[in-house]
């Protein structure tokens, strides 16, 4: 997808630091809009984020096409020597993997219990800045993660922008053990039958090998063709039942939110 970028953005830092847009000049009127595509968009917003981040934090590393924009850059302010005694909690195999090659010094949960702040994109952002996450699988340990941090900014581009969570006709993912899935798959079916609900389980590269998670369980994705109405009461539902792990509706977890769009970048506070 590739944007037209109204010019006035090109006084935002964040795109002027990820290499995007060039700062505004006397003349910048005259130049021809700067085309951004979606991918451009997700680095601002991650750029963005990264403006809160300081040195001597204990940080959530999130996973996914944007977050791995973000921890880019925090690996790009350590080289140099720009963040110092920074402590990276990752929240997939695959971000861990991304922040060790870039010289980010990890830690877990166990050993940091609480975290100053995490930085993660999401599939979903309603208007109470509830969120639909783990369309990348790792929706698990970014919950835990999240869920232990003092504040937790998501990026996002604003196409994730929805009136209501599951509004947006595509996955909301629930991570449930490989015992019976398919069981279990029809017990959530049944769950939301109301709202028109089909769960699928996910599977690997189009084949029929279902994906596994970094946790070694399923996941099963629930469309919508309707609301699913009140969150809190669709969320414990879906945690009532046995064999499912975890799923990735995070209410109230988000304290801020940062949206690079059109119009260029919306930052929204809890
Ligand atoms: O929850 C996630 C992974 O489990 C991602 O944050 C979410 O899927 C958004 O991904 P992307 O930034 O690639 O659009």
């Amino acid at each position: 997808m590739a944007i037209p970028y109204p010019h006035f953005i090109s006084s935002e830092k964040a795109a002027v630091e990820a290499g995007l847009l060039v700062p505004s000049s006397p003349s910048s009127s005259l130049s021809p809009p700067v085309i951004l595509t979606q991918d451009d968009l997700k680095k601002i917003a991650a750029y963005k984020a990264v403006e809160y981040v300081e040195s001597g934090m204990v940080l959530g590393l999130g996973t996914g096409s944007t977050a791995k924009h973000a921890v880019d850059r925090i690996g790009d302010l350590l080289r140099q020597g720009k963040l110092k005694n920074i402590v990276g909690i990752p929240t997939s195999k695959k971000t861990h993997e991304q922040a060790v090659s870039l010289g980010i010094p990890l830690s877990d949960l166990d050993s940091h219990p609480t975290l100053d702040l995490a930085i993660d994109g999401a599939d979903e952002v309603d208007p109470f800045l509830n969120l639909v996450k783990g369309r990348g699988g790792s929706l698990l340990r970014e919950k835990m993660v999240e869920g232990a941090c003092k504040k937790f900014i998501v990026i996002v581009d604003e196409s994730k922008l929805v009136n209501y969570l599951g509004g947006s006709g595509l996955a909301m993912p629930v991570e449930i053990i490989p015992f019976c899935w398919k069981f279990t798959a029809a017990r959530l079916q049944n769950l939301f039958e109301e709202s028109g609900c089909d769960a699928r389980l996910r599977t690997f590269g189009g084949k029929d090998e279902p994906f596994v998670t970094d946790n070694g369980n399923y996941i099963v994705d629930l469309y919508f063709k309707k609301s699913i109405g009140d969150l809190k009461v669709a969320s414990d539902a879906i945690l009532q039942l046995a064999g499912v792990v975890e799923h990735g509706m995070f209410l109230d977890m988000a304290t801020t939110v940062i949206i690079a769009g059109e119009l260029g970048i919306t930052i929204k506070n809890k």
